[in-house]
């Protein structure tokens, strides 16, 4: 069975006060990890933080990026190597706004993933098409595509322990989310793709969020579908409150 992962990716917001008191107001009230899995992705300014407060609790942590080197001349970059050090959990890899702000391909996406793995933190891997493919009716292609190059090289082992984010860029911060059918429409097409690639237990094993407006209003329901196994949440992962109503959504 695969647990549930409801992750907050923070992006361009929090200072590491606002982190030490987010994590201090939640940190006794979060699920058992066995239930559901609570993550905060933070920017990399609060990691150490993040961190050191979350340490005896059940909040695991993830960076919103990281470089496909560990070391060097690469001024600016977040090293994987030192995520892991810090003991930082996860890695979201390849989130649309990296893609088209910061032009990232497949290609250094697959990059990331394969130095996260060497280097012992898990990626969670992002992928979704814009409102002008859906409209085209091109969003599966498009999609398994994303999957397809990001996966490239990847063991069955590695696949099985990693974490596929399928956010639609139409439905991120703006209030629209896809319907609980449409997201449970893509996730299946993202686990029968992995089935393709690897093995039945390979697709079985691979968490997939969905992300895009996810709110404690709708959470019930999209975590209902078979193959949705969490969330990837923006602004309703910066307030304390609406957070742990997110995690918290089984009870
Ligand atoms: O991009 C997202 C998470 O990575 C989704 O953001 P929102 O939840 O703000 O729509």
């Amino acid at each position: 069975m695969r647990t549930p992962i409801i992750a907050g990716n923070w992006k361009l917001h929090m200072n590491p006060e606002q982190t030490v008191e987010f994590v201090n107001a939640v940190k006794g009230k979060l699920p058992d990890p066995s239930k559901v899995e609570s993550v905060i992705a933070a920017p990399a300014v609060d990691l150490y933080v993040l961190k050191k407060t979350a340490e005896g609790s059940n909040l695991h942590t993830g960076a919103e990026n990281a470089y496909f080197e560990v070391e060097g001349a690469f001024t600016g970059e977040t090293s994987p190597k030192v995520l892991n050090e810090m003991g930082i959990d996860y890695c979201i890899i390849g989130h649309s706004e990296r893609r088209g702000y910061f032009h990232e391909t497949d290609e250094d996406i697959n990059k990331k993933a394969k130095a996260l793995f060497a280097n012992g933190v898990t990626p969670i891997i992002c992928c979704g098409e814009s409102l002008e493919t859906r409209e085209a009716n091109k969003q599966e292609e498009w999609v398994v595509a994303q999957i397809k190059a990001a996966l490239e090289g990847l063991s069955a082992d590695q696949v099985s322990k990693l974490v596929i984010a399928y956010e639609p860029i139409w439905a991120i911060g703006t209030g629209k989310t896809a319907s609980a059918d449409q997201a449970e429409e893509m996730c299946k097409t993202i686990r029968e793709t992995v089935k393709d690639l690897y093995n039945e237990e390979t697709a079985e094993n691979v968490r997939i969020q969905y992300g895009g407006s996810v709110k404690p209003a709708n959470v019930k329901e999209l975590m209902s579908k078979p193959d949705i196994d969490g969330g990837l949440v923006g602004g309703a992962s910066l307030d304390p409150e609406s957070f742990l109503a997110l995690v918290n959504y089984q009870d």
